[in-house]
């Protein structure tokens, strides 16, 4: 089964292109970060838990306030949900203490994250699927590139385009706050190098300067390139020899963590 990391930065496209992704024709299982990681804080979890000691004591608004529909105790008795917003102007930026908390934010979220999806990975190849998608805004700083066949980076070229989308989709953030966020994460384009560099047919691009159906066909340009790498008789022999798969997985995390090496040679020497 191959597994393909998609990636990109704040409003780049990744969502829309991870819908055309598990819409017909090509109906792959997609595997969200995003939303696991909003399931792995929900009230009562371990992580909502880390989260409120840590960060409760200095923010007086962490969780959404009571009202008429929410209870004090919130609505299931396990606590009010996280005011994602709030928490989210303790973590984003690029001071140091903001790089600070989010680390620590990071730190809870993260490992949660990385189980839950290893099991939803697991249960796709038990179904036979030819290929999953994990949706993972924080593929290459998580290191998380080094589990997957094939890296998709959704990019755009002019950081405008980012930022326009960005404060059109999302009206409530302050020009400052989507600024923030937009320096939070790695430049895109860096992170499109970083895709490319890993060779043809490991890593690619999916520009998204342009409209919606230039998308949905670089989006059908490229499954169709990873179908036809994917789909023969090798598939079939790995699908019915799971120790073969564990040996060629193992191999081919090897192989990604090289590549990932020496991407980080060469950045360093720039
Ligand atoms: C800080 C939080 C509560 C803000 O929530 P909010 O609903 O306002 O934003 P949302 O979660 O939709 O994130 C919007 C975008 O910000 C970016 N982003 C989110 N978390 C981070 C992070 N830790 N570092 C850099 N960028 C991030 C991603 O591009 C994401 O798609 C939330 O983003 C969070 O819990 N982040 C930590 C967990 C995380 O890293 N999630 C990303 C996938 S694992
Ligand atoms: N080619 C396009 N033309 C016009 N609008 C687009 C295009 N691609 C995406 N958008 C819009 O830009 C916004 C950001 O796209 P999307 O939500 O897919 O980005 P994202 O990378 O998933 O963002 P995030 O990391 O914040 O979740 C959305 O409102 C989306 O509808």
């Amino acid at each position: 089964m191959l597994i393909i990391g998609l990636t990109g930065s704040i409003a780049t496209g990744k969502s829309t292109v991870s819908s055309i992704l598990r819409s017909p024709p090509h109906s792959l299982p997609v595997v969200d970060a995003d939303v696991i990681a909003r399931e792995v804080v929900e009230p009562g979890t371990r992580g909502y838990r880390a989260i409120v000691k840590h960060f409760g004591p200095t923010t007086p608004d962490l969780l959404v306030p009571p009202s008429e529909d929410m209870p004090e105790q919130g609505p299931a008795g396990k606590g009010r949900p996280l005011n994602r917003p709030a928490l989210g102007r303790r973590v984003f930026g690029d001071s140091e203490e903001r790089k600070r908390d989010r680390a620590v934010l990071n730190g809870i979220v993260h490992p949660a994250v990385r189980w839950a999806m290893f099991r939803r990975v697991v249960g796709c190849y038990l179904h036979g699927h030819w290929a999953v998608v994990l949706d993972i805004p924080l593929l290459f700083e998580s290191k998380l590139d080094r589990f997957c066949g094939v890296t998709a980076v959704v990019a755009v070229r002019d950081p405008a385009v980012q930022m326009r989308r960005l404060r059109e989709r999302d009206a409530h953030l302050s020009a400052q706050e989507a600024e923030d966020r937009v320096r939070s994460q790695a430049d895109v384009r860096v992170k499109a190098a970083q895709s490319e560099a890993r060779g043809e047919g490991r890593g690619i691009v999916l520009w998204n300067d342009g409209t919606r159906e230039e998308l949905e066909g670089e989006v059908a340009r490229a499954v169709e390139g990873m179908r036809r790498g994917n789909d023969g008789l090798w598939s079939w022999v790995l699908l019915a020899c799971p120790p073969l798969a564990v040996a060629v997985a193992a191999w081919r995390i090897w192989e990604n963590g090289r590549l990932r090496k020496e991407w980080e040679r060469r950045q360093s020497k720039l």
